[in-house]
């Protein structure tokens, strides 16, 4: 494995470093995923989330009720509609969290090297001794010496309102920990995470599977964020369920790794998944630090060459209350993109944080300069290597439409697609053009009615790196006969020279099936 995938020549002339940067008319190709909740919820807030760059919604359930976040959604359609900027939702599970009981949401000062009881007595009281939990297995999961955190919903790991702890004894039901920093917990949902534990609850609980089956058949998620994934099983687990409930089997199920037992079984998870998020939060704390960026870097890798996009989270916490990132974070978000990232999740930063829209503006630019010295030369040819042959068919086709575009310096590859498979595979070598999928419909029967396919696999480009879905008209049926073709494609050129993309005498590459042929093809517009 080749991990430089920064492009050491001529776009880094010291000289250059200081010129501005062009404006474009999409903050980056790289996608990035905001956590909807108390600052981000109004549909004004929304559209300025949309105009800045963000292109998924996700809507986490470990906090807040489905009525609560059923209004936060129906802004979010408002603020689609307005801004004319689509936007994917994804549903995050609460799965097996571990939450402090705190009926009183009163504040609660913890002291230094005083004992404190974790008890899953929840008639008790939260008090700076004694703290109730929502888990009875946790005396039969740690030892002494084992290591707890507990923090705000979200916490960073370095704010004053967190604490972590260590086990001096198991008594009976109860864990008597001793507290290692002051802290004082404020805040309505405190989360505790034991690391390197496993918690024997189940990855989808039942009341995630009551969220999923309610608010999201009612809202068509397009993804479902599985917490604590641990096993492949999980997600099989999770896919069964979602094809029960209708729509949801076209749901795509993103693995959440967040705790060394997924670290573990992380070949055969991205095996199952459409996609990974690589969840900092949590793996920041259950890792040791110095092991985070490791992990990263093979994950998004692994990810990378599977062609499944890769989420990583927790980017810019300081953003929670600065308008600025720390010059780490800054670095940190750059050297995602060039480890291959497709999207970034922002948590606390647009859920809680004081500055959401420009929390997402900072984060889209620190991307798009990244993405402008990615090494894409290397990175095509590890990827062709890896791959290996012979190789599909399809995928031939489209790692040649990548090559013959740069080859070109084409301005847009424009994608007829179906499924989203032809996309998503044109991303996988990282074009350094943005690809406009133009989605198809197909005309589909439940035995019920009909309906078109298509919106799902649009929106569910809105996670891949360098994808701009398009749905196409339904009214052009999907037989790929030329007289549709040509229509299909005048109208996404017009999209494209519409929204700044393309312009006279660009050259534009097409990727499409003519017959039963796939063919790529190279145009050059006069007007
Ligand atoms: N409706 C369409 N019209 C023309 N070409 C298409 C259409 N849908 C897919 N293609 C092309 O067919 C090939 C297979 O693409 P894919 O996304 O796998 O479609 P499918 O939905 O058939 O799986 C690609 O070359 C793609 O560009
Ligand atoms: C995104 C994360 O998880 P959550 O916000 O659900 O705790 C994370 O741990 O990085
Ligand atoms: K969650
Ligand atoms: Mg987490």
């Amino acid at each position: 494995m080749q991990a430089n995938n920064l492009l050491l020549e001529e776009p880094i002339r010291m000289a250059s470093i200081l010129e501005p940067s062009k404006p474009t008319f999409f903050p980056a190709m790289t996608k990035i995923v905001g956590t909807l909740g108390p600052k981000s919820r109004s549909a004004d807030i929304i559209s300025r989330c949309l105009n800045a760059g963000m292109s998924v919604a996700r809507f986490d359930f470990s906090w807040g009720d489905a009525e609560f976040h059923q209004e936060t959604l129906e802004n979010m359609k408002a603020a689609v509609k307005s801004t004319k900027k689509l936007c994917a939702v994804m549903l995050d599970t609460t799965g097996p969290e571990l939450q402090v009981v705190n009926k009183t949401e009163g504040p609660i000062p913890l002291e230094a090297d005083t004992l404190l009881v974790l008890t899953p007595d929840q008639d008790k009281e939260a008090t700076s001794n004694l703290l109730p939990i929502n888990f009875s297995g946790l005396s039969k999961a740690v030892k002494k010496g084992d290591t707890i955190f507990i923090g705000q919903y979200l916490f960073t790991g370095s704010e004053t309102t967190s604490v972590w702890l260590e086990v001096t004894e198991v008594n009976g039901e109860d864990v008597v920990c001793l507290v290692k920093n002051s802290a004082v917990l404020s805040g309505s949902l405190y989360t505790l995470h034991v690391s390197q534990i496993r918690i024997d609850l189940p990855t989808l609980t039942d009341d995630d599977k009551k969220v999923i089956s309610t608010w999201g058949v009612r809202n068509n998620i397009d993804f479902l964020s599985l917490s604590y994934t641990r096993h492949a099983e999980d997600i099989r687990h999770a896919r069964e369920f979602l094809s029960k409930l209708g729509e949801l089997r076209q749901t795509q199920i993103f693995a959440k790794i967040e705790n060394v037992e997924g670290l573990n079984h992380f070949d055969e998870i991205l095996q199952e998944a459409d996609g990974i998020i690589i969840s900092r939060g949590n793996l920041g704390i259950d890792l040791p630090p110095e092991k985070v960026f490791l992990f990263q870097k093979a994950a998004v890798y692994k990810c990378n060459m599977a062609g499944k996009p890769a989420v990583v989270t927790r980017v810019v916490d300081s953003m929670t209350d600065n308008l600025r990132p720390t010059r780490a974070e800054a670095t940190d978000v750059a050297n995602a993109i060039l480890d291959g990232s497709d999207a970034i999740l922002l948590g606390a930063e647009t859920l809680r944080g004081l500055y959401p829209v420009e929390t997402i503006s900072i984060v889209g630019k620190i991307c798009a300069e990244a993405e402008k010295v990615f090494n894409q030369d290397l990175y095509f040819k590890k990827t062709v290597k890896y791959v290996g042959e012979p190789m599909s068919h399809l995928e031939s086709i489209a790692s040649s439409a990548v090559r013959a575009a740069i080859k070109v310096k084409a301005s847009v590859i424009i994608c007829f697609t179906s499924s989203g498979r032809a996309a998503r595979l044109l991303a996988k070598y990282r074009p350094t053009m943005p690809v406009i999928s133009v989605v198809v419909p197909q005309l589909k029967t439940n035995q019920l009615r009909w309906t078109f396919s298509g919106a799902f696999e649009a929106r569910q480009s809105l996670v891949v790196r360098g994808l701009f879905p398009m749905l196409a008209d339904p009214r052009h049926p999907a037989e790929s006969t030329s007289g549709t073709n040509e229509t299909i494609l005048k109208v996404a050129l017009d999209h494209g020279k519409a929204s700044g993309l393309i312009k006279a005498h660009d050259r534009v590459v097409v990727c499409q099936k003519v017959g039963d042929a796939s063919v790529v093809k190279i145009i050059e517009l006069d007007d």
